[in-house]
């Protein structure tokens, strides 16, 4: 058993009848799925998901889907020629086509008598603590009210250097929000192939057991021209995901009926580890760290074999820029990153409260101005000394 980040490991030998029988499913669809040859949405795309969601929505089981196309979706309506690359241009076209997009699914779920809720996210409504419960709630709420959430990121007001970028992490991360009970990424393709799908001699890998199932496979983040991250992004995302307890699957968008039954298409991916209490493990696959701090072997042993905090005297040295509350990774004197956590100071004030003791940071600063630089509930172990 593995004790890594403080999550067991446990095998959950649930196959693809988990997903049969979920109570509560995510699903993700990708910008490839959904558009034409020339990359623009096809309204007919976002028509057969919805009806299929809908037909599981009727026997009772909650579902949040996460739709790619906004960029795909303004593509027309801004004139353009194919999908933009820079980052000016996909936020205007994604907050073009975002709007066309919900209005697309609002029709779609509505002939179902459903209701569709949008909900726009940045990576850090699910990194930081209080963002990411406002996120749970809203999304807990959505559900307890019937309606089926669709979730994308906020692209409009996301900036290069913190963004999902791909929609598959993205839908990782909600699945675990929402503790979903199977993470289903659709796309373009049926499966995970053991090789480039277009050769002829890949073949379709039915399951995966555990990330060592996955040697020698190759996987390339070369997608469909419209979509981000090939299948680099699924995997990593399949495995974000059953490592956090949620079995997936990736299958092909129109094998969506029988993948939501459980039938032999697509990729599973089992569940290789209990689910977490709370969302501590993200910060060890979904952070974008701002910067690192450097331990001594001391502070190493207590944060990696102790479960204490981090405190400001163990503490020798700050790498980047960062604020107080950003991801950070913590590392050894020899360069290893052993952990990662949310840190209580900026990179500007920590270098004065190296080495101090607890009581030595109340003489020096005042009371309340000794909390830890990392706290344990905010830190996760990534390897041990
Ligand atoms: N080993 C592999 N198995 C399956 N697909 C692969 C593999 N390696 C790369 N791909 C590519 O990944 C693409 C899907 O990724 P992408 O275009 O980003 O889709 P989406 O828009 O659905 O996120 C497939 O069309 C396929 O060409
Ligand atoms: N948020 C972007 C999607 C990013 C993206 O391309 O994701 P995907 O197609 O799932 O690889 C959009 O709505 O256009």
């Amino acid at each position: 058993m593995d004790q890594l980040g403080g999550v067991s490991t446990v095998s959950l030998p649930l196959g693809r009848g988990a997903l049969q029988v979920a109570r509560r499913i995510v699903v993700k669809i990708g910008s490839s799925s959904l558009t034409d040859g020339g990359g623009a949405l096809n309204p007919a795309a976002v028509t057969a998901v919805a009806d299929a969601l809908a037909a599981r929505r009727a026997d009772g089981t909650q579902v949040v889907l996460v739709s790619s196309g906004a960029i795909a979706a303004g593509i027309t309506p801004l004139g353009l020629a194919s999908r933009p690359r820079d980052l000016a241009t996909q936020q205007a076209a994604a907050s073009v086509g975002q709007g066309l997009l919900v209005a697309h699914y609002t029709r779609a779920f509505a002939a179902h008598g459903l209701t569709v809720a949008q909900v726009l996210l940045t990576a850090e409504d699910v990194i930081r603590r209080g963002q990411y419960k406002n996120a749970q709630r809203a999304l807990e709420r959505l559900l307890a009210l019937g309606t089926v959430p669709v979730v994308n990121e906020n692209d409009a007001v996301a900036t290069d250097e913190i963004r999902f970028g791909d929609n598959d992490r993205l839908a990782a991360l909600v699945a675990h929000v929402v503790q979903a009970d199977a993470l289903v990424l659709l796309t373009d393709v049926d499966g995970l192939y053991d090789g480039h799908p277009k050769l002829p001699t890949s073949r379709r890998i039915a399951r995966v057991t555990s990330p060592a199932d996955l040697e020698g496979v190759v996987v390339t983040g070369r997608g469909s021209g419209v979509g981000t991250g090939g299948m680099t992004t699924k995997v990593d995302a399949a495995l974000t995901a059953t490592g956090a307890g949620i079995p997936t699957l990736v299958a092909a968008a129109h094998d969506v009926g029988r993948a939501l039954s459980g039938q032999d298409v697509g990729t599973w991916f089992e569940a290789t580890h209990a689910r977490p209490r709370t969302r501590r493990l993200w910060l060890a696959h979904a952070a974008h760290t701002r910067g690192r701090l450097v331990l001594d072997d001391g502070a190493v042993r207590a944060i990696t074999h102790g479960k204490r905090s981090l405190l400001a005297a163990g503490v020798v040295g700050v790498e980047g820029a960062f604020e107080a509350g950003d991801p950070v990774e913590l590392a050894s004197t020899d360069g290893v990153v052993v952990a990662r956590g949310l840190v209580a100071y900026s990179s500007e004030e920590l270098p004065e409260r190296f080495g101090l003791t607890s009581s030595q940071q109340r003489e020096e600063f005042g009371d309340g101005r000794d909390r830890a630089v990392v706290h344990r509930d905010d830190l996760v172990v990534v390897a041990r000394r």
